[in-house]
């Protein structure tokens, strides 16, 4: 059987699910940059009204506005999978694509040296100081940058993506904090393009550069494009990702500053940690942890448009949730939810952990 055919298969048998503190932790407060846990109104107040107050949040106004803002991102996350479906329905039956070619992912999107750093991973000899002397590292935080695409495949999917902007379709944020940008499942990337990119060039690299992740076991992600630019999102504020690596991918256009920054692991505290700002380069990708805390400076000019894959290991996650840090109480959705699964075989204890801090 091929490997799309096993894929195919394994995906149409796997379930995946989310984890219950989607609906209450982890709630983004854009008027105040900051994430929040809602169990109750009284818990929210006792442990946020001192804290929000100190941010001008002041009057119970104000806070009654919270609230409900609060409310409706509830809300919305609980119908997310039913209504991600109807745009996906919507959009596979009315949207006509200017680059129909680029769904598909072939190697002539790839920049050679890519091509030579995955057929090294692949390789009998492939080993961690081989990889190291072919891609940067950075700092040694663990981040890495290499080339993946083609100039000409980065404007061409950028096109796509301003064709589709342009549609009167629906379009699914790829979150709370990212307001402009698509959900590339939602647009059909999902089956022949992400998933071939995470499985056959992307794995054979994290497993060995993150083992201790989950590297060499990716089995779900999520993608999607973000955009800043003068009138629409100039930055991103400090976060971790819901995932146990991310690829993060630059694709044009022109642009000045907005460099991403990096802090440590997520549980280091907030004030012990130190930062490093790496630039995008047009072309090129960043590979990181989920769980290491960044986010993204202003840009003063310009257009950046990214690809962001959030690279998901059940067999990391099941045991321990990333955004509650307790074991994940699954509930089903659609799709590949947050990556967590019901049947992931336990794995040998001497080969996966979650992600060390280091
Ligand atoms: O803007 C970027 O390059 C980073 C985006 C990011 O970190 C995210 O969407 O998770
Ligand atoms: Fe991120």
């Amino acid at each position: 059987m091929s490997s799309e055919r096993r894929r195919q298969t394994q995906l149409r048998e796997q379930t995946f699910h989310c984890c219950a503190c989607f609906y209450t932790d982890n709630i983004f407060l854009e008027d105040y940059h900051m994430h929040i846990r809602f169990q109750d109104e009284q818990q929210f107040r006792k442990e946020y009204e001192g804290i929000l107050k100190s941010r001008g949040c002041r009057t119970e106004e104000h806070l009654k506005s919270v609230l409900m803002k609060i409310e409706k991102e509830v809300q919305r996350r609980k119908r997310l999978g039913e209504q991600s479906l109807e745009r996906r329905l919507a959009i596979s039956q009315s949207y006509k694509p200017l680059h129909p070619e680029v769904y598909i992912l072939q190697d002539s999107f790839l920049a050679p040296e890519f091509l030579e750093i995955v057929t090294f991973c692949r390789s009998q000899d492939a080993d961690l100081d081989g990889l190291l002397s072919r891609i940067q590292s950075i700092s040694d935080k663990r981040i890495y940058r290499f080339p993946v695409f083609t100039q000409e495949f980065c404007s061409r999917f950028i096109e796509e993506m301003e064709n589709f902007e342009k549609s009167e379709l629906p379009k699914g944020r790829p979150n709370t904090m990212n307001n402009y940008g698509v959900l590339l499942n939602e647009l059909g990337f999902d089956e022949r393009f992400i998933a071939p990119l995470r499985e056959r060039y992307l794995q054979p690299m994290t497993s060995i550069l993150y083992p201790d992740c989950g590297g060499q076991y990716l089995d779900s992600h999520k993608a999607f494009v973000v955009k800043y630019s003068l009138s629409e999102d100039l930055d991103l504020s400090s976060h971790y990702d819901n995932a146990e690596v991310t690829v993060n991918i630059s694709l044009g256009k022109e642009f000045t500053e907005g460099n991403l920054y990096f802090a440590d692991m997520r549980q280091v505290p907030a004030n012990e940690r130190r930062y490093v700002e790496v630039e995008h380069v047009v072309g090129q990708g960043l590979l990181h942890r989920g769980e290491h805390v960044h986010g993204a400076l202003p840009i003063t000019s310009g257009e950046r448009w990214n690809l962001i894959v959030w690279m998901r290991s059940a067999t990391v996650r099941n045991t321990l949730c990333p955004m509650c840090d307790k074991a994940p109480q699954l509930v089903e959705t659609l799709g590949y939810g947050d990556g967590f699964t019901q049947s992931c075989a336990p794995p040998a204890p001497d080969t996966v952990d979650v992600c060390a801090v280091i």
